[in-house]
């Protein structure tokens, strides 16, 4: 379709919805049907307050609720929007009234990122299939009893980024922090999930960076894809039009992991069958094989599970759980080098517990209590997804006593809330000692600020049924990560680079610059970087 034709078409579906919206709208109003809906701007006629929206839209949302209220609505073409911005209102959606606003209003680009919609947990609404699939994932491989299953490939992961970032600190060469813990991350998930990494480990330093930046590329331009105003979320009526080709693109980049994942599930399948059988082994323990299986039996009685389901799951630990975990451990780098009494704080725990003979283990975890407020306090700051993934109730529902009609897309801006003066003393300061016990920072004393979502001025992870499914993984991972680069390396900025701590908002928030740093070794022999 040449581009005039594409022009006529995108103004003629625009005044056909125009004239749609207009009928819709007077006779709302007329039969009063639009009455209680929570304040808010009024935008203007057919496009509502697209043409006002700011790219950091956590930021501009929490500056909208300082003017209409702890909840609002937002007019975004034809789709109304929902934004929550205090505890106790996140309480009633996400706790109280749970079930009600569990739905999903699914994005065109993750339509086709998850097959389809139904196929995955991320986007599928609450039901049979949802419960599988996330029981299936929960249980078997983001359970602490299924990690502790798969400890030594993290391991084996973690100590080869400890040899390229020694490598890397040998040549004095600046590294980037969040490509880096990117490439650990996705190499451990994938790992867990069909016992391979996407390289690194054995194919050198050139290869392990190109590698590494090619996936981080891609689940970028996915998370960007998924966070990007499209006009034919706004408008479904034109969304076949794809007027911004993001439908287009998202397709080509399911297609590139779908290739990806096919080639994994046939050698599986075909060839690792076959080697096993004659072998006489067993097939391997992961995560895959589990999937395969299950795939074989059909399911669980109550639901499907298909091949299809198979692959959507390895999407959603792929794109769910790398970006998030990686930026977290950049985030949490970031503010310890800009404050370096603290960083000095978690090197006397690290010192303290591990030593400098020795390389810092999972096993020390749970004697790093700094370490892990210093986690928390960076999940508060700088929350991986601000506003959650948008939740949707199926049929109207009401929050806060307004009316929030089916089909709302209801964000929770955790980001505004886990900052609120009301809840938090001095909240835009990043101080650790606050999840500490006895901290003293606001009442900690009395509140469970942990990661489960049970008080609600602190919900990095989300709270109720849809809570993040892999937040025993995320915790450690994290905290994992960011021992192993303070314990091994001292972090220095390369010579006139200034700390940049400005947000880049998507779907998945990130450091608007990345954060660049050189190490230097700080173990006490060169070969306990090579183990
Ligand atoms: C620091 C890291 C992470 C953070 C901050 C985080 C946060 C979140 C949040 C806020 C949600 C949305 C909750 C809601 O809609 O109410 C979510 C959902 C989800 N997360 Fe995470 N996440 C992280 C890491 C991971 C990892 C490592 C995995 C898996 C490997 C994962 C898998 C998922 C899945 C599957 C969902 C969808 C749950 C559902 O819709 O039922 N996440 N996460």
């Amino acid at each position: 379709m040449d581009a005039a034709t594409t022009t006529l078409l995108y103004y003629g579906a625009l005044l056909l919805s125009a004239a749609a919206f207009l009928y819709l709208f007077s006779h709302r109003r007329r039969s009063g049907v639009n009455n209680n809906l929570p304040p808010g701007p009024t935008g203007f006629p057919l496009v509502g307050s697209l043409p006002s929206l700011d790219p950091q839209l956590h930021a501009y949302f929490a500056r909208l609720a300082t003017q209409y209220g702890p909840i609002f609505s937002i007019r975004l073409g034809s789709k109304l929007g929902v934004v929550v911005t205090s505890a106790s209102l996140a309480r009633e959606v996400l706790r109280d009234n749970d079930l009600a606003f569990s739905g999903r209003d699914v994005p065109d680009a993750a339509r086709s990122i998850s097959y389809g919609g139904g196929q995955n947990i991320v986007w599928n609404p609450v039901g049979p299939t949802w419960r599988l699939l996330r029981r299936v994932c929960v249980r078997e491989m983001l359970s602490p009893a299924g990690l502790d299953n798969v400890k030594a490939l993290r391991d084996r992961e973690f100590r080869a980024t400890l040899r390229h970032l020694h490598a890397q600190a040998a040549g004095g060469v600046p590294v980037d922090v969040g490509a880096q813990m990117f490439l650990n991350t996705m190499n451990v998930i994938t790992g867990t999930l069909w016992g391979g990494n996407v390289g690194g480990a054995g194919g050198g330093e050139a290869q392990r960076a190109a590698v590494g930046k090619e996936f981080r590329d891609l689940v970028a331009e996915i998370t960007e894809m998924l966070g990007a105003p499209n006009v034919s979320d706004f408008f479904p009526a034109l969304a076949r039009f794809d007027l911004q080709g993001i439908r287009k693109k998202s397709d080509v980049l399911k297609d590139r992991f779908d290739q990806m994942f096919a080639r994994i599930i046939e050698q599986r399948v075909v060839k690792a069958a076959d080697e096993h059988a004659a072998a006489g082994e067993a097939p391997a323990p992961d995560f895959l094989e589990y999937m395969l299986r299950l795939e074989k039996e059909g399911g669980d009685g109550k639901a499907a599970f298909t091949m299809t389901n198979v692959k959507a799951l390895l999407m959603d630990m792929v794109v769910g759980g790398t970006e998030t975990t990686s930026n977290t451990v950049e985030w949490a780098m970031a503010e310890l080098m800009r404050a370096p009494p603290l960083l000095a704080k978690v090197r006397q725990e690290l010192d303290a517990v591990v030593g400098r003979d020795a390389v810092v283990e999972e096993a020390h975890l749970p004697r790093l209590p700094y370490l892990h407020a210093v986690v928390k306090e960076t999940l508060r700051l700088h929350p991986a997804l601000p506003l959650m993934v948008p939740h949707c109730p199926d049929a109207d529902a009401t929050a806060g006593g307004y009316r929030v009609p089916a089909g709302t897309r209801v964000f929770v801006n955790v980001w505004a809330i886990m900052r609120d003066p009301a809840a938090w003393k001095d909240p835009e300061k990043f101080v650790p000692e606050r999840f500490m016990p006895g901290g003293g920072a606001g009442g900690e004393e009395t509140r469970k600020l942990d990661f489960t979502g049970g008080e609600m001025e602190y919900l990095p992870f989300g709270s109720g049924r849809r809570i993040c499914a892999g937040i025993a993984m995320a915790d450690r991972m994290t905290a994992y990560s960011l021992a192993m680069l303070v314990q091994a390396f001292d972090w220095e900025l390369p010579a006139g680079a200034r700390l940049d701590m400005e947000e880049k908002f998507a779907i998945v928030m990130k450091k608007a610059t990345p954060l660049v740093a050189v190490p230097t070794p700080r173990l006490s022999r060169p070969e306990l970087y090579a183990a």
